[in-house]
C-alpha cells in the first residue's frame, strides 16, 4: 500500500490522479489533498478518498473550509497556508507526491518533497524550469525518485533504456529526444489574423483537456519550451540533444531516437491518466480507465517542423534554456504574468510573447545559486513583466 499526498487536487491533473488511485484502493491511500480557490470541489473529494489532511493554500479560506467539511462531513484535519503544503509533502508517512499544483506556487511543495526524499511525480514543470540544477542535486542528495509525468516527459521515460544512466547519451546510443507537441490551435491560422484571437480561441486546446494556464501555453507553444528545459533537466540532455516535433493529433507522445536508426515512441490517446498510471505504479503497468487506442479509428497521422515565427515563445525558451538559469526562471515568471494578463483581457495573445521578450531584454543577467536567488529572480521578473503590460504594451 502507497501513501499519497495530491497538490493541486482540484485541478486537471489532480482530479485524474484521483480517479486512478479510486481505481486501486489495495494499492493507494491518499494522505492529504490541496486545493487553492475551488473549496466545494476538494471536500467533495475529501469525502470520497478520505484523507488525513485536506490543505488550503489560501489560509483567508479557513473559516469557510471548515464549514464546508462539517457540511461534507470530512472527519480530515484542515490546515492552511503555504508551510501546510510543505507539510503534507514531506511528512514521514508519505510514500508518493503528486505535484500538480500549476505554477510558481508549486516550486516550495514540490522542492519539499524532493527533500524529503519521497517519489515525486511531477506534473508541475515550472517547478523545475525555475530551479533546474538546484531541484536535480536536492534529488541526488535525497535519493528522492522523480517520476516524469509530462505526457511527452513520461514518453520519454518508457522509451529510454531501463539502465539508462543520467545523461550519457552516448552509453545509451541516443541520437535525440523527439519532443513532440500538437502545435495549438493555431497551428494554420493566418498570421496576419493572430490580433483578434480571443480568449476563448486559445483556451481550446485540439486533443487535450487541461488547465486554463497550460492550455494558452500550448496555443503560444511555450508549454513545448518549458517542456524542452524540462527535458534538458529530467534527462541530462543539452540544448542540441532535443527536436521539437509537431504532430497535430497528439497520438505519439514523444519518441528517442536512437544510434543505429531506430526510433522508440510511446503512444496512445490523449489521456493523462497513462501517464499518471505509470508514474504510480512504476516499474508495474495498472489499468487507468483509458480507451485502448484503435488504429483504425486514426485518419490522418502527420509531423512537421515548427515554424519559429509563428511560435516565437518557444524560441524564446530554446534561447533561454541554452543561456542559463537566471534566464528561465525569468523566463517563466514573466510567461505567468501575461499569460493572466491575456486571460484577464488585459493584452492580446501576440502580446504574450512580447512581453515575456521585453522582459528578458530589460535588465542583464546574473548568476543564481540558491532557491532565495531563485524566487528573488522570480519577483523581479514578475514586477517587470506587470511594468510593461501596465505601461500600455501594444500588440
Ligand atoms: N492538465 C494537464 O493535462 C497537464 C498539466 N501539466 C502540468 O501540471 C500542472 C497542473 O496543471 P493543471 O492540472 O492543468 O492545472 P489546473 O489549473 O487545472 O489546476 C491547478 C491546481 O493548482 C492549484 N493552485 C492554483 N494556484 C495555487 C496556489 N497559489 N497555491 C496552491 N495551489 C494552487 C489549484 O487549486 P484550485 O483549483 O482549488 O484553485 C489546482 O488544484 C501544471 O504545472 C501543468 O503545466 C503537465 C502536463 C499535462
Ligand atoms: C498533456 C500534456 O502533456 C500537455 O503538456 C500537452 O503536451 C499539451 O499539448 P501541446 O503538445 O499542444 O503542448
Ligand atoms: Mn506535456
Amino acid at each position: 500500500m502507497q501513501t499519497v499526498t495530491v497538490l493541486g487536487a482540484t485541478g486537471s491533473i489532480g482530479c485524474n490522479t484521483l480517479d486512478v488511485i479510486n481505481r486501486h484502493p489495495e494499492k493507494y491511500r491518499v494522505f492529504a489533498i490541496t486545493g487553492n480557490s475551488q473549496l466545494e470541489l476538494l471536500m467533495q473529494q475529501a469525502q470520497k478518498c478520505a484523507p488525513r489532511f485536506v490543505v488550503i493554500a489560501d489560509d483567508t479560506h479557513y473559516k469557510a473550509a471548515c464549514e464546508l467539511a462539517s457540511h461534507y462531513g470530512v472527519d480530515a484535519e484542515i490546515l492552511t497556508g503555504s508551510h501546510a503544503l510543505e507539510d503534507v509533502s514531506s511528512a514521514p508517512e508519505v510514500d508518493a507526491v503528486m505535484a500538480a499544483i500549476v505554477g510558481a506556487a508549486g516550486l516550495l511543495p514540490t522542492l519539499a518533497a524532493v527533500k524529503a526524499g519521497k517519489r515525486v511525480l511531477l506534473a508541475n514543470k515550472e517547478a523545475l524550469v525555475m530551479s533546474g540544477k538546484l531541484f536535480i542535486d536536492a534529488a541526488n542528495q535525497s535519493g528522492a525518485k522523480i517520476l516524469p509525468i509530462d505526457s511527452e516527459h513520461n514518453a520519454i521515460f518508457q522509451c529510454l533504456p531501463h539502465d539508462y544512466e543520467y545523461g550519457n547519451f552516448t552509453t545509451a546510443g541516443i541520437r535525440k529526444l523527439l519532443l513532440t507537441g500538437s502545435g495549438g490551435p493555431f497551428r494554420e491560422r493566418p498570421l496576419d489574423s493572430f490580433s483578434s484571437i480571443t480568449i476563448d480561441e486559445a483556451s481550446t486546446h485540439p486533443n487535450w483537456s487541461m488547465g486554463r494556464k497550460i492550455t494558452i501555453d500550448s496555443a503560444t507553444m511555450m508549454n513545448k519550451g518549458l517542456e524542452f528545459i524540462e527535458a534538458c533537466w529530467l534527462f541530462g540532455a543539452g540544448a542540441d540533444d532535443i527536436d521539437v516535433v509537431i504532430h497535430p493529433q497528439s497520438i505519439i507522445h514523444s519518441m528517442v531516437q536512437y544510434i543505429d536508426g531506430s526510433v522508440i515512441a510511446q503512444m496512445g490517446n490523449p489521456d493523462m491518466r497513462t501517464p499518471i498510471a505509470y508514474g504510480l505504479a512504476h516499474p508495474a503497468r495498472i489499468e487507468a480507465g483509458v480507451k485502448p487506442l484503435d488504429f483504425s479509428d486514426i485518419a490522418n497521422f502527420s509531423f512537421q517542423t515548427p515554424c519559429l515565427k509563428r511560435y516565437p515563445n518557444l524560441k524564446l525558451a530554446i534561447d533561454a534554456c541554452k543561456e542559463g538559469q537566471c534566464a528561465t526562471t525569468r523566463m517563466n515568471a514573466a510567461n505567468e504574468v501575461s499569460v493572466a494578463a491575456f486571460l484577464d483581457g488585459k493584452i492580446q495573445f501576440c502580446d504574450i510573447a512580447k512581453v515575456n521578450e521585453a522582459t528578458l531584454n530589460a535588465m542583464p543577467y546574473v548568476s543564481v545559486s540558491s532557491i532565495q536567488q531563485i524566487l528573488e529572480q522570480d519577483t523581479l521578473a514578475r514586477v517587470k513583466a506587470d511594468e510593461i503590460i501596465r505601461g500600455k504594451f501594444q500588440c
